[in-house]
């Protein structure tokens, strides 16, 4: 168990940083490129737990894959250039492998088993399992296939009109994945837009993909063309560093190429409704998702509320969201985010025991929590328990506490952003 010491930076953080690569964006272009056919190169990939993960599965499953400094390069054969593993698929703490590697691996004729940590094995996989066992795939796991362990039989599966009861991007992804190699016509209907990280890619991957409203549908039989994915930065990572740019006194900081794809960018919207000051420059498009730079210096901020269809647009930047909301004017309200309860921790739970022991008034409510903001918080032990964003979030609470903050299993933050703490550093200096 690792644990790292934080305390408060009086000079305020200064200067600029390039967030790693998007993990959403990083395990779909070398899961893509896995079954597309010919040689795909990634650029900018995240070396993040999570999205090695990915790559050690599919090399497992007989993808040529190499990476150096630069690129990430996989040599895909097709949809039929995918065999059956001699070993277990491990897929560590990653929600997002363990989900759209089961859409892929439900068309493949051969049988395959997943694992993955102790916060994997509580997540819950019926969501994608049931929909792909309707497709035709058999799927089997703890829990009537509720849980890893899982194992796979696939191939001979039909379309499905599917109507999900969450906004989830990775039921929706896995379904399409099946679909594509499916009978007939599969759509997705998803209660409000989740990321579209799919949609986009597979386009750029050379497939038809139908978008009306919150539906989305693939046809069958349709293969994927190798390609060149640049991958933007990740504001799930720079919404670390965008909050602590707003709440650590004399703090001016410039983040480069940061993702801003709408379906995602629900943390710029409630830094403006905030007060924040946030400046958005060199708006651009790289394959096919828009990005820019981003500076954000120290402000006065107020309480807002936050629910509805922005949740899926800003679901994972919760824990540091509340970190802000500690430090604004009155009473922030989030809800509507039930789903925080099944990430990496139970997040209501962890974001609200966290933040109580140094000092925040939270509360937590059936479907997200309430934050009295504008209160001075103290140094304490906190623990990440296990989880990276849990982890992160009380780092950049500890920049302002009285007292130092000491993060237990701190380790876990490499799951998603390996250079954090050396962000801080550069940002201190
Ligand atoms: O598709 C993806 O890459 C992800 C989708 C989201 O999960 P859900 O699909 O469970 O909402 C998100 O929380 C996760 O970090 C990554
Ligand atoms: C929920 C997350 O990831 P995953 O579902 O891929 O484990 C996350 O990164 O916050």
């Amino acid at each position: 168990m690792t644990t790292n010491t934080i305390t408060a930076v009086k000079q305020g953080l200064n200067g600029t940083i390039r967030v790693p690569g998007d993990k959403s964006i990083s395990h779909r272009a070398v899961m893509f490129g896995a079954i597309a056919d010919g040689v795909t190169t990634v650029e900018g990939f995240l070396n993040g737990e999570d999205c090695l993960s990915t790559i050690a599965c599919f090399k497992k499953l007989g993808v040529n894959i190499t990476q150096d400094e630069e690129h990430v390069k996989i040599e895909g054969k097709g949809w039929d250039g995918l065999v059956e593993p001699s070993n277990i698929l491990d897929v560590g703490n990653s929600g997002t492998t363990t989900r759209l590697m089961l859409g892929i691996l439900a068309t493949r004729p051969f049988h395959s088993v997943m694992i993955g940590d102790d916060s994997i094995a509580k997540r819950p996989m019926s969501r994608v399992v049931d929909p792909l066992r309707e497709m035709g795939a058999e799927i089997d796991g703890r829990a009537n296939g509720n849980f890893t362990p899982l194992s796979v039989r696939g191939g001979n599966t039909k379309g499905i009109d599917f109507t999900s009861k969450v906004a989830s991007a990775q039921v929706k992804s896995a379904i399409l994945l099946a679909g594509l190699q499916s009978a007939g016509t599969t759509s997705v209907t998803e209660p409000a837009l989740s990321r579209d990280h799919t949609e986009r890619m597979l386009e750029a991957y050379g497939v038809e993909v139908k978008r009306e409203g919150l539906k989305v549908s693939v046809k069958g039989g349709q293969s994927l063309k190798a390609s060149h994915i640049v991958v933007p930065g990740d504001i799930s990572s720079a919404a670390f560093f965008l909050v602590a740019g707003s709440i650590v006194p004399n703090s001016q900081i410039t983040l480069t190429g940061v993702g801003l794809n709408p379906t995602r960018s629900g943390i710029i919207d409630v830094l403006k409704k905030m007060g924040a000051s946030l400046t958005v420059s060199n708006e651009k498009v790289v394959s096919g998702e828009p990005i820019a730079d981003l500076t954000i210096e120290t402000s006065s901020l107020k309480g807002i509320e936050i629910g509805g269809d922005l949740i899926p647009r800003l679901i994972d930047e919760i824990p540091v969201i509340a970190v802000l909301a500690s430090q604004a004017e009155g009473k922030t309200v989030i809800k509507d985010a039930e789903e925080l309860k099944v990430k990496e921790t139970n997040r209501i739970d962890t974001v609200v025991s966290e933040l109580k022991k140094l000092g925040a008034s939270i509360e937590a409510t059936e479907d997200g929590m309430i934050i009295e903001g504008s209160r001075g918080l103290k140094g304490a032990t906190v623990n990440s328990y296990g989880d990276h964003r849990i982890g992160m979030a009380m780092a950049i609470a500890g920049l302002i506490t009285e007292g130092q903050v000491d993060i237990e299993r701190s380790e876990a933050i490499a799951v998603s952003y390996p250079s954090f703490f050396e962000h801080i550093d550069r940002l201190t200096k």
